[in-house]
């Protein structure tokens, strides 16, 4: 392990929020020392070193202190307690166009910038080019910056922070106002300074890059750092944070025709849901109000002798956690009520992600089993013997009809969502169980071997 070279200790953060301002010098005079205010924690006793080589990604949900946390390490804010010591030049991309004179060029920028962090002239001269060209902003060096647009702020401040050759390169989420083109140029660029053994904080919202690139990761939750370690578990401590901010893992049930709105139910593996009268049918209902940003429901309610009550997903063996495991099987129940016996039912059953792709869908007339439903109320359950996907928020929509699919009985669309968290390394959207082989062809001064490995 290397030296540590930003060693931040019991950092607090206060931010003092006045309610009221008072303008005139009357107002002043009777409130002196009066001003109502508020305090407020951005960071609470926050302690952790980064050592020299490492990549470390802060996450955490909005307001939890990440840029807060930067600033203080970059020195742009002085802790309320505690400290944080660096070993080594930094260079940082903060908030969008901090460090930018705003009537300045990008060209006098560039100097300023370069003098802030001790270079001389000369030695911005001979990186000067390659800044330029990094930003992609030959054409408009000399406009002031104050008509560049945020993707023109982004790439020059990048490219200045990445050419000023420092130790150590502290990176806010600012990258995300980029395009793709140019955030893939900046990872690669991430990529080349770990190659040289520079170090890297940045803070990013996506779990995959955190696993992809960095060592370590930082978790914080309210000011205060809830993990500190491998980057796969500090994803799904991440991820329990957003969970814990919006309430349990929830299977909503779209409205009932004709009722107030979304009867919000137990976690999936929880009770039985609820036992009420069928609503009177009409199609299709008002759209439900769904979480986590999935697009709101719909109920469609043909008519018809069965209706699905409710859709819960669950991964069996692990009912206690409010999410599924990549890997682990996934388990869809769709709970009707028939109002008379429905020979040859077919229930199907969609998987989306958060942008509304269709995963997977399969119904009981493929999986082959034919369902003669009695009058009353049951449960269907299809179960996947694994979910590759990693994590993310999944919605599962569900539907009944009858034998032939011409008449749909009822639909349910999304009829609920679930939390998916991937502990393990790997990136992209599924993990795939995989092995390694590697084959000798012909090793110098021996036999050839054969030599096998298994990963996962
Ligand atoms: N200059 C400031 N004055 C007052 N409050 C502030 C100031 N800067 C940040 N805060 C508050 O401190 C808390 C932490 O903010 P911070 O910007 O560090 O969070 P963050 O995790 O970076 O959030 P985001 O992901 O939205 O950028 C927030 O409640 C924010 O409103």
């Amino acid at each position: 392990m290397g030296d540590t070279v930003v060693s931040v200790e019991q950092v607090s953060k206060r931010f003092r929020l006045y309610h009221e301002k008072y303008t005139s010098l009357k107002e002043r005079v009777i409130h002196a020392g009066r001003v109502p205010y508020e305090d407020l924690w951005a960071l609470r006793d926050v302690s952790f070193e980064v050592h020299e080589g490492e990549t470390v990604g802060i996450l955490g949900r909005n307001g939890s202190g990440k840029s807060t946390l930067l600033k203080c390490i970059c020195g742009v804010l002085q802790p309320t307690s505690g400290r944080v010591v660096v070993r080594g030049k930094l260079s940082g991309l903060l908030e969008l166009g901090a460090g930018f004179q705003q009537e300045l060029s990008g060209r006098d920028n560039i100097y300023l910038n370069g003098s802030m962090l001790g270079m001389s002239k000369r030695e911005i001269d001979r990186v000067f080019d390659d800044i330029v060209a990094f930003a992609e902003l030959e054409q408009f060096i000399d406009n002031q910056v104050k008509f560049y647009s945020s993707g023109m702020y982004v790439r020059l401040g990048f490219a200045v922070a990445v050419n000023v050759d420092p130790d150590i390169l502290v990176v806010d989420e600012v990258l995300a106002v980029g395009d793709e083109r140019f955030q893939r140029k900046c990872m690669e660029r991430i990529r080349q300074f770990q190659e040289e053994g520079r170090t890297i904080l940045f803070v990013s919202h996506s779990p995959d890059q955190v696993r992809a690139i960095c060592d370590r990761g930082v978790v914080l939750h309210n000011g205060a750092m809830v993990g500190l370690g491998a980057p796969g578990e500090m994803v799904r401590i991440f991820r329990e944070t957003l969970l814990a901010a919006d309430g349990p893992l929830r299977a909503e049930e779209a409205p009932a025709a004709g009722s107030a709105g979304a009867e919000p139910v137990g976690v999936p593996g929880g009770a039985a849901p609820e036992e009420a009268e069928p609503g009177p049918e009409a199609a299709p209902s008002a759209p439900a109000p769904a979480s986590d940003g999935v697009e709101a429901g719909s109920t469609l309610r043909l008519g018809g002798p069965v209706r699905i009550r409710e859709v819960q997903v669950r991964q069996p063996g692990a009912e206690d956690k409010p999410y599924l495991v990549t890997g682990g099987p996934l388990s869809v129940q769709v709970f009707y009520e028939a109002g008379e016996p429905v020979d040859g039912a077919v229930v199907s059953v969609e998987v989306r992600d958060a942008n509304d792709g269709l995963l997977l869908r399969t119904d009981t007339a493929i999986l082959d089993k034919p369902l003669d439903l009695p009058p009353g109320r049951g449960v269907v359950e299809v179960r996947f013997a694994s979910f590759p996907f990693l994590d993310g928020t999944y919605t599962v929509s569900a539907g009944i009809a009858n034998r032939l699919g011409g008449r749909l009985y009822d639909w349910r669309e999304p009829a609920c969502q679930f939390e998916v968290m991937y502990p393990g390394r790997g990136s992209g959207m599924v993990a795939l169980p995989a092995e390694v082989l590697l084959e000798i062809e012909e090793q110098a001064g021996g036999p050839a071997a054969v030599a096998g490995a298994e990963a996962r």
